[in-house]
Formats: structure tokens, C-alpha cells, sequence
């Protein structure tokens, strides 16, 4: 559990901008500050990170992936919501209003470029292929495609030196989790909450990755949500939000602590692996969003929320954001570092066992 809070923390990463290096008793203080704020919040907000994306960049991405036709973006959707398609665990999901409207959203996700086959017996599960290649628009409809590969490349480096602080503030070298990171599994998702004034129908269904322990909504809550209480299921989330606001964290009272915007920051937080392995000292937060209000304007490429988009069409867009999970290889075998001989978890088949949870792959 976590702490009480009434803000989150902010971790100013500018010694990892330093093209030499930073200092060693830099990453001495930056490897105390991120254990001091994920035993305590579980979250923080990141800036100066040494990403080469400004936040005009990413929700650029985000915009003209959605703004392509319904069609083509279904061309790209999961074999559930599409059953021609090839594409299991890659690639496009649609808003399911039916489904749950406290979850009202439609996403892209994209995993390495150079995802190789990992899976030790591909014809046991066909269903769902964790290494399974990223799927695409045509060029000429989305001509960023490098783009976003670059943005994933740079989140994927960023937080694995996250990951090495974390390592040596856990009393182990900064290379002690490399071996997890073989063939990892991270995802990129690109998230599109459209502006929502209709009532929230309480739901248990979640798509997300996240843990299966969705609380009931309060009867007294009239909150509306777009995505419901979860924790995230890897080692860490770096999420980009846009100005819209509605990100929300719970603190040890129960407190549903809200995570403004800051211009260019990055909200981080553990996930449920990462928590396993730091022996219980790392807390993975809940957290939630509220629903876009209906009256919600739409986001400039800056992140800014404007009247006008940005080809001035005066679309109302509602709210962007983009997590980005950081994650192990499937075949890695998860320990708590307090507990290095013992019986570890097949990272793999965690994951399997918690998509039967997700609304999207039943
Ligand atoms: O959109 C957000 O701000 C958070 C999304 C999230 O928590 C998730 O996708 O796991
Ligand atoms: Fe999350």
C-alpha cells in the first residue's frame, strides 16, 4: 500500500541529459530519490528526461494515427475485434461502447521493431503471440511509422536506466536486470479517450494492462471514468499526458489524488512485476481516469487543449495520452531479489494467465 499524499513527487532527471554521463554521486542521489518515490507514491512525475520527444511531437503521432479513417484503423484491429485479421496481441482496439462505458477508449499498440519469436511452443497458444510482429498503416496514410519505432527505441533505453538506479538502490549491481530485458515484450500504446458527457455505467470489464483487482465503483461515486481502477502489470509505465487532465492516484486513505499535466513532464509508475521483484519495497499505485467532459476541447500537437485543432477543423478530440509498458522477455524468469534461488515466475505465462482478465481477448 501506498502512502498518504496529496501531490506526486517530481524527479528531475537532467543528469541523465549530461552526453558524458552522469556524475557518480548523481546516480547515487538519483538512485535514492526513485526508491524514496516508489516506496512511498509508487508514482512521480519525470522532467528533464533525456527523450528528444517534446511533448508536441508524441501527441502529434497520437493525432494522425486517430485521425485516420475508422476503416483503415480497423484494417490494423486484433483478431477480437476482427476476425480476418491475423494480428493477436499487436496492433489497433476500438472504443466498446457496449462493452464499458467507464473504459471508453480506442488504442494502438506497437512492440519492437526487432521483435523475434519468443514463444517456446508457437502452435500451443495461437490465439495470442506476444512476439508477434507490429502491424501498420500504409505509408502514405501514416507517414510517422519511424517515428513512433524512434520514440519506442528512446522510452525503451530511458527506462532501462531507470531500471539500473532501481537495480542499485536495491543493493545489486546496475546490470542485475539486463538478463530480464532479452527479447523484451514492451509495449507503446498510443490512447484516444473521446470527449464523454453520457452517464458511466459501473462495469468490472477493464482493457487494460493492468492487474485483475478492479475494485467496485463506490455506489456514492458519481465520477466518470474512461479507464477504471487498475495497477499496471510490468516493471514500469512512463505515460505521456496531454493538458485534458483526469489522471488520477490513489494514496493509502483510499484518496483519489489527482496527477495534473506539467508541461514536457513524464508520469512514471511501478507495475505489479516490478513490485514482486523489489521483495514487496515498491508499490504499484492505482490508478484511474476520469472521463473527458463532453465539453472538452480538443488537444493541440503541443499538448495544449485548444478550440481549434491543428488543421484547424475545430474537431473536438477529447483526451490523448501514451503509457508506454516496460516489460521483460517472455521466457524471463521473475524473482524477488530477496529470494534469488527460489521457484521464479515464467513472465509469459503471467501474462497469458492475466489477459483471460482483460475484456478484449474473452
Ligand atoms: O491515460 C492515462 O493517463 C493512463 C492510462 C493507463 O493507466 C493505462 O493504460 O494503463
Ligand atoms: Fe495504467
Amino acid at each position: 500500500m501506498s502512502t498518504i499524499f496529496s501531490s506526486l513527487p517530481i524527479v528531475d532527471l537532467s543528469p541523465l541529459q549530461n552526453t558524458q554521463g552522469p556524475s557518480e554521486s548523481e546516480v547515487e542521489d538519483l538512485s535514492t530519490q526513485l526508491h524514496n518515490v516508489f516506496a512511498t507514491t509508487g508514482f512521480a512525475y519525470l522532467v528533464n528526461t533525456p527523450l528528444t520527444f517534446k511533448h508536441a511531437d508524441v501527441f502529434g503521432l497520437a493525432l494522425e494515427f486517430f485521425s485516420l479513417p475508422h476503416e483503415e484503423k480497423m484494417n490494423l484491429a486484433k483478431k477480437s475485434f476482427r476476425k480476418e485479421n491475423a494480428n493477436t496481441y499487436r496492433g489497433y482496439f476500438p472504443t466498446q461502447p457496449e462493452q464499458a462505458t467507464d473504459n471508453l477508449k480506442e488504442g494502438f499498440e506497437i512492440g519492437s521493431a526487432n521483435s523475434v519469436e519468443t514463444r517456446s511452443n508457437p502452435s500451443r497458444d495461437a490465439r495470442l503471440d506476444l512476439s508477434e510482429p507490429n502491424v501498420w498503416p500504409a505509408k502514405d496514410s501514416y507517414p510517422s511509422r519511424q517515428r513512433l519505432e524512434k520514440f519506442y527505441t528512446e522510452l525503451q533505453t530511458l527506462s532501462s536506466r531507470l531500471l539500473s538506479l532501481l537495480a542499485m538502490s536495491l543493493g545489486k549491481p546496475a546490470d542485475f536486470f539486463d538478463p530480464y530485458l532479452t527479447n523484451s515484450l514492451s509495449t507503446l500504446r498510443l490512447l484516444h479517450y473521446p470527449p464523454c458527457g453520457t452517464t458511466s455505467i459501473p462495469s468490472n470489464d477493464t482493457y487494460s494492462r493492468d492487474d485483475t483487482t478492479t475494485p467496485p465503483p463506490e455506489p456514492s461515486d458519481p465520477v466518470k471514468l474512461s479507464c477504471t481502477p487498475h495497477t499496471d502489470s510490468g516493471i514500469l509505465t512512463l505515460l505521456h499526458q496531454d493538458s485534458t487532465g483526469g489522471l488520477e492516484v490513489q494514496d493509502s486513505s483510499g484518496k483519489w489524488v489527482p496527477a495534473p499535466y506539467i508541461p514536457e513532464s513524464i508520469v512514471v509508475n511501478i507495475g505489479d512485476l516490478m513490485a514482486k521483484v523489489s521483495g514487496g519495497r515498491f508499490i504499484a499505485t492505482m490508478h484511474r481516469v476520469r472521463a473527458p467532459p463532453a465539453s472538452t476541447t480538443s488537444v493541440e500537437k503541443d499538448g495544449n487543449n485548444k478550440d481549434e485543432d491543428v488543421d484547424g477543423s475545430r474537431t473536438r478530440f477529447g483526451r490523448f495520452s501514451v503509457p508506454f509498458f516496460f516489460e521483460p522477455g517472455e521466457n524471463c524468469v521473475v524473482r524477488s531479489v530477496d529470494d534469488e534461488t527460489g521457484n521464479g515466475l515464467v513472465y509469459g505465462e503471467h501474462m497469458r494467465a492475466k489477459m483471460k482478465t482483460w475484456v478484449e481477448y474473452n
